[in-house]
């Protein structure tokens, strides 16, 4: 793979063809120094420099991308993310090679007579392990492909990734905007289905990194898309889409057919983009594509940047919590769905999607579009939240009750789920006090009494 360094390297040595006869007699006289050298100080010195060659490459950082790259041998790295963004991909990702094609496609096999082989994009992500480990118990093949970002604890999602291996799931470290490596993976497997839900999460952190959301939730789903198109057959997908897309809606509860045009977030205007993005590569490739609204998803293994989760850690360290309220003290409240609901939803979604009608970049006919609420049509005040917690953590929480701040939050979500239901029997079945218990012995589980956690 050349690259600008390498090939200044290469100009350098270049440097030593004579060009001109002066130089010519030059270059001979030294050769003929060189040839009365001892042969194993020659093969010293020779060993020294081969040495400064390779460290060299292996310092440019050019040598270490190929993201943008076609592939040039069978073993690749690529750094995960573009420039700015890489301070936040931990470390670069390496793929490729005999023993990671055998893990790639021992993960993938289907083990169940009409199983899927599925594509799960985010796979140590909270939905995204539970998903994979909920796909490969009914027996389809599962890989994963995730770049482990610093955007949460990133031990928290090596610990995921752990129990997808003992589960027999292959985490492929990458990025989705690495084409090249998309590629290779379609190129070994032929994927049903892809459960796409890599992306950057979170409402308020779009203000301080605005562009990781361009990133990942469009250019990341853009590259996905462009790959799924060109493969043959082409696989159908479904996609992470959010609650946050209804914005400032005031019509409750949110139905499918409501506007959503009025985004609070940057976070919800990519999601939004997304759904846009979706009925594009749906009407000009006849790709299946299904959107899943999720409502506020909480649970064991859950996102730490989520409140149900930091307030647990900060209340068991007798940390105050803020509390936020609407206008006039008006409450606000979530729509909180439970994990194994969210999954119940996006394994009927997936049961449900049709094939896509195109093939290697053709569309051949009209394919399915979807997107549906999956919450819990019951919404919870924020104060609710923190109240069950105090139970069952038996601590009382140090409330900072302070207004909505104007970053991206909206006042309440409330799911209408009739759509999911009548599809594919979609009916969530936990009420937050009993999903709240569950997750907290999960948490008090993995980190203790919660107090020595530093997430
Ligand atoms: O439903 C969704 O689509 C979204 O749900 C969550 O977003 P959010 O509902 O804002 O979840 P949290 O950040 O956990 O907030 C939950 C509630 O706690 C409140 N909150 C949050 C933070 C805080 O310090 N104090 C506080 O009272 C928020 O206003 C909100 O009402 C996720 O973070 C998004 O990634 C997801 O797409």
């Amino acid at each position: 793979m050349p690259s600008s360094s390498s090939s200044s390297h290469m100009d350098n040595s270049n440097n030593n063809i004579p060009s001109t006869p002066g130089k010519f007699k030059t270059e001979r006289s030294l050769y003929r120094k060189w040839h009365h050298v001892p042969l194993a100080k020659l093969t010293f010195y020779t060993f020294v420099f081969l040495g400064l060659i390779l460290v060299f490459f292996f310092k440019t950082p050019s040598a270490t991308s190929s993201s943008s790259s076609p592939p040039s041998s069978s073993y690749h790295s690529s750094s995960s993310s573009s420039r700015d963004l890489s301070r936040r991909s931990l470390k670069t990702s390496s793929w490729g090679g005999l023993p990671w094609e055998k893990r790639v496609r021992s993960s993938a096999r289907i083990r169940s007579r009409n199983g899927f082989s599925v594509l799960v994009t985010g796979a140590a992500g909270f939905v995204g392990t539970h998903v994979s480990v909920a796909l490969k118990r009914r027996g389809d093949g599962v890989l994963g492909l995730d770049n482990f970002n610093d955007y949460y604890d990133p031990s928290l999602k090596r610990a995921r990734q752990s129990l997808l291996e003992r589960s027999g799931i292959f985490i492929v470290e990458g990025d989705i905007n690495d084409d090249a490596l998309l590629k290779k993976l379609f190129e070994l497997i032929t994927f049903t289905h892809v459960m796409h839900l890599a992306a950057q999460a979170g409402v308020r952190y779009a203000m301080e990194n605005p562009s990781s959301y361009v990133h990942s939730n469009i250019a990341g789903f853009v590259n996905l898309l462009e790959v799924c198109k060109n493969a043959n057959p082409q696989p159908a997908i479904v996609w992470a889409s959010s609650s946050s897309v209804y914005g400032l809606n005031t019509k409750v509860p949110f139905s499918e057919k409501d506007r959503t045009d009025q985004p609070a977030s940057l976070y919800a205007a990519t999601k939004k983009a997304g759904e846009e993005i979706a009925h594009t590569y749906n009407h000009i490739y006849g790709l299946s594509l299904t959107g899943l609204r999720f409502f506020t998803v909480y649970g064991p293994w859950g996102r730490p940047d989520m409140a149900y989760f930091f307030f647990t850690r900060d209340i068991l360290k007798g940390k105050a919590i803020p509390v936020f309220e609407g206008a006039n003290h008006g409450t606000v409240a979530r729509d909180f769905t439970y994990i194994d609901d969210v999954v119940r939803g996006c394994l009927g979604a997936l049961d449900t999607a049709e094939k896509s009608t195109g093939s290697g970049g053709k569309k051949r006919g009209p394919a399915q579009l979807r997107v549906f609420n999956l919450g819990n049509t019951s919404p919870v005040p924020v104060s609710e939240l923190v109240g069950i917690l105090e139970r069952l953590l038996k601590v009382k929480a140090k409330r900072v009750v302070m207004k909505l701040p104007r970053n991206g939050d909206v006042p309440f979500t409330h799911a209408n789920i009739s759509f999911a239901r009548r599809e594919f029997g979609y009916k969530p079945t936990t009420d937050l006090q009993t999903g709240l218990k569950k997750f907290v012995r999960w948490y008090v589980g993995y980190y203790g009494s919660g107090r020595r956690s530093d997430q």
